[in-house]
C-alpha cells in the first residue's frame, strides 16, 4: 500500500457530507489552479449522493471550482436502462449534475443496459475501459487516467464500487473495468472498475457513515485483512488513502464478552 492511511472523524452524516464536499472543492480547485483540468470519479449509495447534494450547496465549490474544466467518472454502476432510478447516473444528476455547468464532453457514464451494448455489460465494461484508456494519454502501458479524487461509499460488507467480498471481480489484475454478475445487493448485474483502476487514483476517498457502518469499517481498518474479505482494505491511491467517517462508523464493533 502507498502510504499509511488516514482517518478523519464527523460527528454526524451532514457533517461529513459538508466538510468532504469543502475539502473535494478545494482539491479540485487546486488541480485545476496547477494543470488547468481536474478530474473525479464518483461513488454511488448513500453517502455519496449525500456528498453530491452537499457539493451543490457548497460554498468553496461556488467561490472555486470551474465546473466546465472537471471531468467526470464513476466508479461502478448498476447495469440498468438509461433513467432508471437505481442507477447511479440517474442519482446523481437529481443531487448535482444538473444544477452545475459540466462540459458534457467531461461528464463520462458508464453505459447503461438498453444502450448499445444490449444487456452485455462485458461489452459495456470493455467500452468504458476503451473510453478511460483514451483519457489516459499515448502511452499504451498506462490504461486509466491519474484522477485526482476517486470516492467509494464504503457498504456494510466492506463492498467498495462493485467489489462484494469473495467476488470474482476482485482478482482482476489486468482488465481495469468488468462486468460483476450475481452481486449479493440488487441489481445482480452491476459495471466496477476494478482494484488496479482504482489505485491508480492519485487521492482515494473512503466515505462511511452510520452505525450499521462500523463492523465494516472496523474489519477494513484492521490489519491487512486481505482483499477477498475486506475490499475496502484493498482500495487505495497512489498519494493519499483518506477514510472520511462520522462518529457512528468509526465507533468499531460492538463490545462482546463480559
Ligand atoms: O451499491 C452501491 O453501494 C455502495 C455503498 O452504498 P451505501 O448506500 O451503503 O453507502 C456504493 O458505494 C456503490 O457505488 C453503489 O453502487
Amino acid at each position: 500500500m502507498t502510504g499509511a492511511r488516514e482517518v478523519v472523524v464527523h460527528t454526524g452524516k451532514d457533517e461529513l457530507a459538508r466538510s468532504t464536499a469543502a475539502r473535494l472543492a478545494g482539491r479540485l480547485a487546486d488541480a485545476q489552479a496547477a494543470r488547468g483540468t481536474a478530474s473525479v470519479v464518483l461513488t454511488g449509495g448513500r453517502n455519496g449522493n449525500g456528498l453530491l447534494a452537499a457539493l451543490a450547496d457548497s460554498p468553496e465549490a461556488r467561490a472555486r471550482l470551474d465546473w466546465s474544466r472537471l471531468d467526470v467518472w464513476w466508479g461502478d454502476e448498476r447495469f440498468l436502462p438509461e433513467g432508471h432510478p437505481d442507477r447511479n447516473h440517474t442519482q446523481a444528476r437529481e443531487a448535482l449534475l444538473d444544477a452545475v455547468p459540466l462540459d458534457p464532453a467531461r461528464v463520462h457514464v458508464m453505459p447503461p443496459s438498453d444502450s448499445r451494448y444490449a444487456g452485455d455489460a462485458e461489452a459495456a465494461a470493455e467500452a468504458y475501459a476503451t473510453e478511460l484508456a483514451a483519457a489516459a494519454g499515448a502511452d499504451p502501458t498506462v490504461r486509466v487516467p491519474a484522477f485526482d479524487v476517486l470516492l467509494l461509499g464504503v457498504g456494510p460488507d466492506t463492498h467498495v464500487a462493485s467489489l462484494f467480498p469473495e467476488h470474482p471481480a476482485l482478482r482482476e489484475t489486468e482488465r481495469t473495468v468488468v462486468g460483476v454478475h450475481g452481486a449479493p445487493k440488487p441489481p445482480p448485474t452491476r459495471l466496477s472498475l476494478t482494484l488496479p483502476a482504482i489505485r491508480a487514483a492519485e487521492e482515494v476517498w473512503l466515505l462511511a457513515a452510520g452505525a450499521d457502518k462500523a463492523d465494516a469499517v472496523a474489519l477494513a481498518l484492521a490489519a491487512d485483512p486481505g482483499p477477498l474479505q475486506a475490499p475496502a482494505a484493498a482500495a487505495y491511491g497512489r498519494s493519499r488513502t483518506l477514510w472520511l467517517l462520522d462518529q457512528a462508523a468509526a465507533a468499531g464493533p460492538p463490545a462482546t464478552g463480559a
